[in-house]
């Protein structure tokens, strides 16, 4: 296993300089509506990347925002991309790509319960669907703001289904995996930027920065505002980590089996390697009678969709899942993450126990360790500097 070390060594950022900070919603001049949309939505004070990125955004100015899981990015763009939409025209203002399917659905239902008092428009554009299910939506009520995934968002452009010459905003959430190689997602999102208006304001999010997302904000962003937590204060101070000495491979299973009490006092997500893997061990949890769901990337989109919402409603309590779910999945019961195979790829690894501990609250992280883990688990480790202990034998008290 090999792990890119380049995101810690190389792109370290400075946060640019004479950066205002809006200590509250009002002190930002947002209109009154979408303030109302905030306060009902349940938010007080906003979290210190919204205080410090939301007037820029509303500024004009391209934005490179990075900052650590669950501190509220997303509420970041939607605000100030909802006060930049003129809700006279009806045309398509504001695009936002995110590299899956729930996480697009996810941010169209931020987008627009934040806009609820401003009748916004906003709907989500992902593959698993029927294109002319969009059409239809886009037709009948016009469409100010898209969430989707890029595959979708540029077939409907390609077809000329989709009208984007008054697009003022594009927003890249999880910057770093939509850019990274993995995932294929690059040459899409280069094809999306060149028919784009020239003047399209370009916000860049991310909880990890990566060479790719520097190619982009040198490629198609005009001096942008940089707004960065340092790397040390990216380690997710509220999600304790363990680790638990397995030794081999088959036994994973049982010590799974041993805690799942603690699993199910709240809510918890066990992370594997391979959707084939994800398969084998919810069949075989639930043969030994333990509730469990799951979800990767070769279900049905309706059954990935059913899934998603009895995890969010808390039916389901325990998700076996791929890093389909790595990246800003937002269920904020969700106290507990397990590695049930550790990442393959460094960054995930804190995006994976990111998913616990969502604004400030408190989260447990278990990595399960067979005796070929040691480098692995040590390169972890001193990459977030930090030092994960073995578990205690009172983890229940601590969920
Ligand atoms: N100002 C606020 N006050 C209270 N809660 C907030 C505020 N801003 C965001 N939240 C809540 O915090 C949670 C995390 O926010 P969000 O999903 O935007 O985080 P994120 O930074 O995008 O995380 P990730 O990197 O994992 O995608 C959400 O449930 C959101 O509703």
């Amino acid at each position: 296993m090999s792990f890119n070390r380049e995101t810690d060594q190389k792109l370290k950022f400075k946060t640019s300089k004479k950066l205002k900070v809006s200590p509250t919603f009002e002190s930002m001049s947002l209109k009154p509506d979408l303030l109302r949309g905030i306060y009902s939505y349940g938010f007080e004070t906003p979290s210190s990347i919204q205080s410090r990125a939301i007037t820029r955004i509303i500024s004009g100015s391209d934005i490179i925002a990075q900052a650590q899981s669950g501190t509220g990015k997303t509420a970041t763009f939607a605000i100030g991309m909802l006060q930049i939409i003129d809700l006279k025209k009806k045309d398509l203002q504001a695009l936002i790509l995110s590299p899956t399917r729930e996480l697009a659905v996810q941010i169209n239902q931020v987008v627009s319960n934040l806009g609820d008092y401003m009748n916004v428009k906003s709907l989500a554009m992902t593959g698993g669907k029927m294109m002319k299910d969009d059409l239809k939506k886009v037709s009948k009520s016009g469409c100010q703001v898209v969430s989707g995934t890029p595959g979708r968002v540029l077939d409907m452009i390609k077809r000329q289904l989709l009208a984007i010459r008054n697009i003022q905003m594009l927003v890249l959430d999880e910057a770093d995996e939509l850019l990274g190689e993995s995932l294929g997602f690059k040459q899409q999102i280069y094809d999306i930027f060149a028919k784009l208006p020239k003047s399209c304001q370009v916000v860049v999010v991310s909880a990890t920065m990566s060479k790719d997302i520097i190619e982009v904000t040198k490629k198609f962003m005009s001096d942008p505002v940089k707004i960065l937590v340092k790397q040390d204060e990216i380690s997710l101070e509220g999600i304790k980590q363990y680790y638990v000495d397995v030794g081999k491979e088959e036994w994973k299973f049982d010590t799974l089996c041993d805690i799942y009490d603690s699993l199910t006092i709240t809510q918890c997500v066990i992370f594997c390697n391979t959707k084939k893997k994800v398969d084998w061990l919810s069949a075989k949890l639930t043969q030994s009678n333990f509730a469990v769901v799951s979800m990767h990337g070769d279900m049905k989109q309706e059954e990935r969709d059913k899934v998603m919402n009895d995890f969010r409603t808390g039916h389901s309590r325990v998700l076996i899942s791929t890093d389909v779910w790595a990246r800003g999945i937002d269920v904020q019961q969700v106290s507990l993450v397990i590695n049930y195979d550790l990442p393959e790829n460094m960054e995930n690894y804190i995006h994976r126990i990111g998913r616990s501990g969502r604004f400030g609250r408190k989260g447990i992280a278990i990595n399960f360790l067979t005796s070929s883990d040691g480098s692995t688990f040590r390169d972890i480790q001193k990459f977030y500097r930090i030092k994960i202990k073995p578990m205690p034998a009172n983890l229940s008290e601590l969920t």
